[in-house]
């Protein structure tokens, strides 16, 4: 399929709306482009098409419901704005929704939500229920609860992993900038927008500059973060501004207004994209060569003989990186094994593990059908 086909046949569709378009520098809410947004979603909605949002934007209209100046600095700052603010979007996002015959609903999220499986499974569950009953979900991030431990930090890619759990067959980022530049348009005159991405490459990462406003979070570095995982997991990812008026509907019928990146021809299934996208890594398996080589062209399982040196502090079930003796990371993977129980098995035959641990519960350090090459 082309890229306008795919954009054309897109039914699941994740809309992740910036700080910069949801509120005015003076950091209060833009109602008038709320409004525009809303309009748009809703007849989306009315060709059928089912549709998530992610809002950003609870930090800056608390900032300006409280009439701050300058903008939060402190983690306890930015919680408390965004318990204020996030009423207030969702008040505003209640009332427009309804005046167009439709039923939004809020969802916060941590981190942990998406990492831990049964939490993953349980929002999933959620949202797929939400869509079943033609309601909009908006997601956020629990910005006020969330702390670093748990925080995804930016609702880029926040909106990345909700697209990959919801399989969505389009993800798009709307900004206060058509897409990505060859530079930031904000100091270079004569930065080229870049229609069309087909592999992130450093070369690209490096035009990538952070946030054009105090009210934004990550610039495009974080927005390329988010196109790395909506692309690997087959979904398609546009940038494109905001405010213009019909920007959706230009999407939806194929037109690309902004910046596309096409998706990495790969299907992996539900549970190893849970494993590819998983943010909390909770260890290190070094393997050899030939394990490696196993891993990598045949398919197989990781099995105890590969393992070469064992970092972090994982238990059975947590999600491991696998490197090289190089240290190069080819895959990651859910153990089987606790940390204690690798360093003693490792480098032994599968044989022998029930020798050494007085019992055997599998074969396999990461059997391959919880393991994902990168
Ligand atoms: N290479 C680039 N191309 C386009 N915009 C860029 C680039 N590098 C940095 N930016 C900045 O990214 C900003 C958009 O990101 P951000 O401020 O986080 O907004 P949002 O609230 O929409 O997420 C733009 O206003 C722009 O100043
Ligand atoms: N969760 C925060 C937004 C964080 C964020 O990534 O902001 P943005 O760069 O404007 O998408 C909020 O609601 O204020």
């Amino acid at each position: 399929m082309s890229i306008k086909e795919e954009l054309q046949a897109a039914e699941r569709i994740v809309i992740k709306v910036g700080s910069s378009t949801l509120t005015h520098p003076t950091s209060k809410l833009n109602l008038g482009q709320i409004e525009v947004l809303v309009r748009q979603l809703a007849d989306l909605r009315n060709q059928g098409k089912e549709l998530i949002v992610v809002t950003s934007g609870a930090i800056s209209a608390g900032r300006g419901k409280i009439g701050l100046d300058d903008p939060p600095r402190t983690i306890p700052e930015k919680q408390a704005l965004a318990s204020v603010g996030q009423g207030l979007l969702m008040q505003i996002y209640e009332k427009i929704f309804s005046e167009y015959g439709q039923i939004p609903s809020q969802i916060l999220l941590t981190r942990s939500d998406i990492t831990e499986r049964k939490r993953y499974l349980n929002a999933r569950n959620t949202i797929l229920k939400l869509l079943d009953y033609d309601i909009i979900p908006i997601i956020n991030e629990n910005d006020t609860i969330a702390v670093d431990e748990i925080k995804f930090g930016d609702n880029d890619t926040l909106s990345a992993l909700v697209a990959n759990l919801a399989e969505a067959d389009l993800l798009v980022i709307l900004s206060d900038v058509e897409g990505i530049y060859t530079g930031d348009p904000r100091t270079d005159e004569t930065a080229e927008l870049i229609p069309e991405v087909n592999e992130i490459d450093s070369e690209l990462e490096g035009l990538a500059q952070g946030a054009g406003t105090d009210r934004g979070t990550g610039g495009m570095i974080t927005k390329i973060e988010a196109a790395k995982i909506s692309t690997k997991a087959g979904i398609p990812m546009i940038i494109a501004k905001g405010s213009q008026g019909d920007v959706l509907r230009k999407i939806v019928q194929g037109e690309n207004p902004g910046t596309v990146f096409t998706p990495v021809e790969q299907n992996l299934a539900a549970r190893k994209k849970w494993i590819a996208f998983n943010l909390s890594v909770q260890g290190e398996l070094m393997i050899d060569e030939g394990a490696a080589d196993a891993l990598l062209n045949h398919g197989k399982s990781l099995l105890a003989c590969g393992v070469v040196e064992i970092e972090g502090e994982f238990q059975t079930g947590d999600v491991v990186d696998v490197v090289t003796e190089d240290k190069e990371k080819i895959a990651k993977g859910i153990v089987n094994y606790s940390i204690s129980e690798v360093e003693a098995i490792k480098g032994l035959q599968s044989t022998e593990i029930e020798d050494k641990l007085g019992y055997k519960d599998y074969d396999e350090v990461i059997h391959r059908d919880n393991l994902v090459c990168m």
